[in-house]
């Protein structure tokens, strides 16, 4: 017999007098408001009927439920969706009907028991699981904190340390763990799953298993003072870890009104709380990242055309370099056997060497155990020929950024690998149209651009040319989920996004010093805005020879918008070329650690007047609002010019890109979410008048222009005929 609501749950009574209530609502059983109803009249039911003696609280097709529907979260937001009364769920229908019931009840869990889910597996008296079910809390990640009672009944069955650790970092534990913590009662296969939890349904209601309601478990909480003191840590690290964000020590202040006024009044600051959260800026942010993340997979016009991605097996490399390896490093992790070719024996050794070491850091680390190791590394063949690429299905061209090299590189792969072999190449910068000139295979080259250490950063550029097959982006789309990677599809130009987007970020610190701007009070404000480094650090991470090169590219292919500046060629010249020097915008002790340069000063000045600029008193006292918009809205303006000329098919795509590629806090929602929350008006006017002041370089792009005189979003969609894919 099944509830009225659309059936969201399902209710079946065995022979045995155990209710089983499923929770159904593809494709992780999230709990939208009308689950959650269904829920309490499935709960209702199995309460009222005499041939009902015990519950069995499951979700439909493996997996128990990932949590609430975060799809309901924006019409509650803007107030197009009626939110439940605070507290209904969590004590009305948690707390009173499940917790509460005088017919016991067990949770099933596989597959997943996220937020919400597990809120009410905890609810439940007992939990079974499989060995491989994830259980965790990660509202935080969300910018909210656990709304139906997670935060006083994770605490009371795991512990205060382990629950503030779930928590505040959002990960999972899998069943065995959840076992050994206590979240759990048993683990067994998934085939075993309900008819254990029947049985151990029954046995509590017989009363040979505990009848526990957890919510007013008091065993694993410590003393107030001891409480207090693991709770003043947690708020230590957690203001030290992100100090622009409220919800980790809200999080923390409910559970401490648990310990204090106890769990049932901490349950209604919980409800408070979490409303109150559910309309900040963070969480606005934090969910568009959710979903403009899961968005990026899902290209117009190439996977909406039912095309299956072919099967890639065998993968070849080209350079060992420091991007080669990090690719081969990648690939092998992920079970794909991997062919890596060098031009010599000694370049091919340091490739492989560096694989190696890849592979033994994580084994340092205790992630990989010593066979997995070798397992790993036995995938990966070192070749010094094109001999064996005959049967690969995918090559990655990593050498360095030499248009005819890479030219004759793809000359020669036309020859020897199979024609239904992808050709693709990491370069960051050069146009594939040129790489590819002398081949014929245009359909099959495209480019996948991945981030330094490629084993690592998550993102992956997808770049197709207007002759790339859609069916190549869709089997790299396949290949980069595989390897775990975030991937964006985008258009064929130099720099592509990423890269377009982190040239204003440099170039304006440069602007900016030259005129009386401390570099080091630039990168504090940058990194208090949230960004991992200022623009001087990275410019010293990355090497100022990587930074000439690239910037060398953007100079030729965009000069009106580039400031030249002469002050890192000149510290280059001093053999001050960044951190691998140990002297760039910073200098660096033998454990890497940076600290301010006194001898800065000379560079700057020698800088100021080779471009004949002197300093302004308006700059030295730049205010910390001048600095970051002085420093974004030029990248909001590339954005916009990415955007416009199609490169990104969607603004969320280069929300992204910020995030994942440049390091842009996830909390401001990504480059155009931010702008947006900031208004293309005043963007706009902020960039004119700058650019009346000091020049082109800041002049708002038409795009830019366009929508802010329209008062319009600056993430609305593009017209499709403009777009260059
Ligand atoms: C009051 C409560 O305390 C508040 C809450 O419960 S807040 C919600 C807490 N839950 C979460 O944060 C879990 C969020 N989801 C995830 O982490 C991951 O999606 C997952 C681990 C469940 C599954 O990951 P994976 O298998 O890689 O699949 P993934 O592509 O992410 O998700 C599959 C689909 O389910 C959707 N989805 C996942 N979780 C969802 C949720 N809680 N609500 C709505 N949709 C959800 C995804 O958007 C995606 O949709 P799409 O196919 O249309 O793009």
């Amino acid at each position: 017999m099944g509830s009225k609501n659309k059936r969201r749950t399902m209710i079946e009574v065995g022979a045995d007098g155990v209710a089983v209530i499923a929770i159904i609502n593809p494709p992780v059983n999230s709990l939208s408001l009308d689950v959650l109803e269904s829920l309490k009249e499935s709960y209702d039911e199995a309460l009222r009927r005499d041939d009902v003696k015990a519950i069995v609280v499951a979700g439909a097709n493996g997996k128990f439920s990932g949590g609430f529907d975060i799809t309901a979260f924006g019409g509650i937001q803007e107030g197009k969706v009626q939110k439940p009364k605070p507290g209904y769920i969590s004590v009305e229908v948690l707390t009173d009907t499940l917790e509460a019931a005088r017919k016991p009840s067990v949770a099933a869990i596989d597959g997943l028991a996220l937020g919400g889910g597990l809120e009410i597996a905890m609810a439940c008296h007992a939990r079974i699981s499989t060995p491989t079910a994830q259980l965790g809390l990660p509202e935080l990640q969300l910018g909210l904190i656990p709304g139906f009672g997670g935060t006083q009944r994770l605490p009371r069955l795991v512990g205060l340390t382990k629950s503030l650790e779930m928590m505040l970092t959002s990960k999972p534990v899998k069943g065995e763990e959840a076992l050994g913590l206590g979240l759990v009662d048993a683990v067994v296969s998934s085939h075993e799953l309900l008819n254990t939890a029947r049985r151990w349904a029954l046995d509590i209601l017989a009363r040979r298993k505990p009848w526990v309601a957890s919510l007013y478990k008091t065993d694993k909480i410590e003393s107030l003072g001891e409480a207090r003191e693991i709770l003043n840590f947690a708020r230590a690290q957690a203001r030290k870890r992100a100090p622009n964000l409220k919800h980790p020590l809200v999080c923390i202040d409910v559970i401490e009104e648990g310990i204090v006024a106890g769990p049932k009044a901490a349950l209604w600051k919980e409800a408070e709380a979490f409303q109150g959260l559910l309309k900040s800026d963070t969480c606005k942010s934090l969910i568009h990242i959710f979903f403009a993340q899961r968005g990026t997979s899902k290209v117009p016009g190439i996977t909406d055309r039912g095309l299956v991605p072919r099967r890639v097996k065998k993968v070849a490399i080209l350079g060992g370099g420091l991007m080669g390896s990090g690719i081969a490093t990648a690939l092998i992790l992920s079970n794909y056997t991997v062919i890596l070719k060098e031009v010599n024996e000694k370049f091919l050794e340091a490739g492989i060497g560096r694989v190696k070491a890849n592979l033994q850091s994580q084994v340092k680390k205790g992630k990989m155990t010593q066979e997995k190791f070798k397992k790993t590394i036995s995938l990966l063949t070192g070749v010094l020929d094109y001999q064996s690429f005959r049967d690969v299905d995918m090559v990655i061209e990593a050498v360095i950024e030499n248009v005819s090299l890479k030219q004759q590189i793809f000359a020669d792969l036309e020859k020897y690998c199979p024609p239904h072999c992808i050709l693709a190449s990491n370069t960051s910068t050069i146009d594939l149209n040129l790489i590819g000139e002398r081949t014929k295979s245009q359909d099959r080259i495209t480019g996948a651009h991945f981030f330094s250490p490629a084993h690592v950063m998550p993102l992956l550029e997808i770049v197709r040319t207007k002759e790339t097959s859609p069916q190549v982006i869709v089997d790299l789309l396949d290949v980069g989920k595989k390897i775990k990677k975030t991937p964006i599809v985008v258009g064929n130009c130099t720099g592509f996004a990423v890269n377009r987007m982190f040239f204003p970020y440099t170039q304006i610190g440069l602007f900016l010093v030259e005129r009386g701007t401390d570099v080091y009070q630039i990168d504090r404000v940058i990194t208090k805005f949230g960004m991992p480094m200022g623009p001087f650090r990275l410019a010293d991470l990355v090497g100022f020879g990587v930074a000439i090169a690239t910037g060398m590219q953007f100079i030729e292919n965009f000069p009106e918008r580039t400031y030249k500046s002469m002050l890192i060629p000149i510290m280059q010249e001093d053999k001050r070329a960044g951190e691998a020097t140990r002297k760039g915008f910073y200098l660096y002790d033998n454990k890497r650690k940076a600290s301010p340069d006194p001898e800065l000063k000379k560079y700057i000045e020698k800088a100021r007047s080779i471009s004949g600029v002197a300093v302004d008193p308006k700059f030295v006292k730049l205010s910390e609002k001048d600095i970051v918009e002085m420093i974004f809205f030029p990248v909001v303006n590339e954005a916009c010019r990415v955007f416009a000329e199609g490169i990104a098919v969607k603004a969320a795509d280069l929300d992204i890109a910020a995030v994942m590629g440049m390091g842009f806090p996830p909390y401001r929602g990504g480059i155009m979410f931010w702008a947006d929350s900031l208004g293309s008006k005043y963007i706009y006017s902020r960039l004119e008048e700058w650019s009346n002041m000091y020049g082109k370089f800041f002049k708002p792009c038409a795009f830019l222009a366009e929508r802010a005189a329209k008062g319009a979003p600056l993430s609305a969609p593009v017209e499709l005929g403009k777009s260059r894919l």
